[in-house]
């Protein structure tokens, strides 16, 4: 596993204002969907692109396109929703699938309730979507899962990350072909399983009752 943690003004201000629990929920997206498009512009420094020539108004010129087969963006419900629209704007030939996965919070277990994907993911390039990286439980089991399926090439992108989730993910997918890209790694998880310092539940700050 790679990790590759976004060092940048911009993503740390943004970020700052993320965890501030003053933050209502139209902000909380607004800046996820701005974070995202900072995160993806490193994420996607690989992706795959082919020559092609355009005509300017005023002359021939040499340039690139996004290759095929187009790259697949899978988003993990429900808070990865909040990090599609970004990722599918710097990547307008994505296709997307979905995971709609959710944590048990007595056990920290992930159970799987909705999978909308292609069968075949070999020769695509993937990126994960998921704003929270916390035991790694989730991200494990959706990287299993793409990697059943052919991935060999899979980016996971995460707002946040807690040490534990890197370890469980650099030892529980040894060999897997993934990088993970972040805006920070936190201090360490607390005895329900949430980051610290972190931002709370990032699907109930999306999706919850603006304040
Ligand atoms: O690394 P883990 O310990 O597995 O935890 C991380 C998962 O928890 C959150 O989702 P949650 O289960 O709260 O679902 P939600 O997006 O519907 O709120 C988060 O968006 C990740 O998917
Ligand atoms: O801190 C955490 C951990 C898991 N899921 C979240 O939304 N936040
Ligand atoms: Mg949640």
């Amino acid at each position: 596993m790679r990790l590759h943690v976004v060092d940048h003004p911009l993503v740390a201000h943004k970020l700052t204002t993320l965890r501030d629990q003053r933050t209502d929920s139209p902000t909380f997206r607004r800046l996820a969907d701005e974070l995202v498009t900072l995160l993806a512009y490193e994420a996607t420094r690989d992706v795959r692109t082919e020559r092609v020539r355009v005509t300017t108004p005023v002359a021939e010129a040499d340039g690139v396109k996004l290759a095929r087969p187009r790259p697949l963006v899978v988003p993990i419900l429900r808070a990865g929703l909040g990090m599609l629209d970004g990722m599918v704007r710097l990547l307008p030939t994505a296709e997307v699938g979905f995971l709609g996965m959710v944590r048990n919070e007595d056990t920290l277990r992930p159970a799987t309730y909705a999978t909308r994907m292609p069968d075949d993911l070999s020769g695509r390039q993937v990126y994960v979507v998921d704003p929270m990286l916390a035991t790694g439980g989730t991200m494990a089991a959706a990287l299993r899962m793409l990697v059943e399926r052919g991935a060999t090439d899979v980016t996971a992108l995460c707002l946040l990350a807690a040490p534990e989730g890197v370890k469980a993910l650099e030892e529980g997918t040894a060999g897997l072909p993934v990088t993970v890209v972040t805006a920070a790694v936190d201090d360490h998880l607390n005895e329900n399983g949430y980051i610290v310092p972190g931002l709370g539940d990032a699907g109930d700050r999306m999706y919850g009752a603006a304040e």
